[in-house]
């Protein structure tokens, strides 16, 4: 998509439409509060309460330019709220956001540059997908040669302008949420702000239209903040993402880090499938006594060997000594096997691959377990 829009027509409202002002403004957010800072955008301190409850706190972040982060936590931890408040929609109890160095915190929704997709897309029913699109840019009075030829653009980009003339009830959800974006994206944001934008969908056309955001947003370069409980979705999305607990943000990493080094109980707890054991259960399978609080052991850090031969691929360089454990059950992840090992009471999932179904451990089998020392995961109480 072309980036030639003078300044003055962009800073676009792109909020749903009834929270479209009637009276669009279209100037950029400036001067007062201006941040020289190479970020996109930089949150701090922010803080919010409904009530007596506070939703969330001492929220602190910065977000590069053409960053693609996604706010990643289980239901109730404050992400749509976190998001809301970005975009202008709840208002903040305390703290400052920045957007491109200037202070946005207490611009209205149409000034602060932001585009936002939530998981209904809330399309206008009476308009045609090429109206739906072009609605944000009438409200900048946009001139209709150059209003068609955004709208023709982003059609293009989200794969529908052979749709453009269908209304939202001829559409399939996926497409809805496809016209809800390029309604968002024709506005040329300076972020895009996306709330569950999938959840809605079915599988098939979820993890097309996943691919699809992705690769539209690193086309453009747009810095991009996403909400999702899923943690798939974030892993596979995202260029960083934002683990958040109970109001607060607990680990901002690559989703690679976040899945191998949780930094705590609860990152440790959303993340993967980690076993977690005290110090002092942990102590046989690690052959000493951890200093930290808890040991967290992803299943794919476990192997097991059957009477003496090894199961499974090539042992890592530095292995525990081995405890005995036998197998309760297994359970088939497509081509892991995740077996459930019961280690003088203790419990252990240990992953394997699925090389086929003569070589199942059956329930009771004896087993040794070893860890891989460099996988240990030692984590704060
Ligand atoms: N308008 C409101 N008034 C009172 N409480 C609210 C309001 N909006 C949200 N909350 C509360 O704030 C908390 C955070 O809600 P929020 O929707 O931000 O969570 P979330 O992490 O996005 O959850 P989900 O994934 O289920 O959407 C919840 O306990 C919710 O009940």
């Amino acid at each position: 998509m072309a980036a030639t829009t003078p300044a003055t027509q962009r800073a676009a409202p792109s909020t749903v439409p009834s929270t479209i002002p009637s009276s669009v403004q279209t100037t950029t957010p400036s001067a007062p509060g201006r941040q020289e800072s190479g970020n996109a955008v930089s949150l701090r301190g922010l803080a919010k309460r409904f009530g007596e409850t506070s939703v969330f706190a001492d929220i602190d972040a910065d977000i590069e330019h053409g960053e693609f982060i996604t706010l990643l936590g289980p239901s109730g931890c404050g992400k749509s709220t976190l998001l809301r408040a970005i975009a202008g929609l709840t208002s903040l109890d305390a703290g400052s956001i920045h957007i491109g160095g200037d202070d946005i915190t207490r611009l209205p929704p149409q000034r602060r540059g932001v585009g936002m997709v939530f998981q209904h897309y809330a399309l206008f029913p009476n308009l045609k997908v090429a109206d739906n699109v072009a609605f944000g840019l009438r409200m900048q009075k946009v001139p209709g040669d150059e209003r068609a030829r955004r709208v023709d653009e982003v059609l293009r980009l989200v794969e529908m302008q052979d749709q453009a003339h269908k209304f939202p009830h001829q559409l399939s959800g996926g497409q809805c949420q496809r016209v809800a974006l390029a309604r968002s994206l024709v506005v040329e944001p300076k972020v895009l702000l996306m709330d569950e934008p999938l959840s809605a969908l079915d599988a098939r056309i979820r993890r097309h239209l996943r691919d699809q955001i992705r690769e539209i947003q690193k086309t453009l370069g747009l810095t991009t903040l996403f909400v999702t409980h899923d943690q798939e979705e974030a892993m596979l999305m995202s260029d960083r993402v934002f683990l958040m607990h109970q109001g607060r943000i607990l680990q901002k990493d690559t989703a690679e880090v976040l899945y191998t080094r949780p930094r705590d109980e609860n990152a440790a707890g959303f993340m993967g499938h980690y076993c977690l054991l005290d110090a002092v259960e942990a102590a046989p399978l690690l052959g000493f006594r951890s200093q930290a609080g808890r040991v967290a052991l992803r299943p794919e850090a476990l192997y097991l060997s059957v009477q003496g031969r090894p199961l499974g691929g090539e042992r890592p360089a530095r292995v525990g000594p081995g405890v005995s454990g036998r197998v309760r059950r297994h359970r088939l992840l497509g081509n892991i096997v995740r077996y459930d090992i019961d280690c003088d009471g203790t419990s252990l999932a240990v992953d394997t691959l699925n090389r086929s179904a003569r070589s199942l451990l059956p329930a009771g089998c004896e087993v040794t377990i070893h860890v891989d020392l460099d996988e240990v995961q030692e984590l704060d109480a």
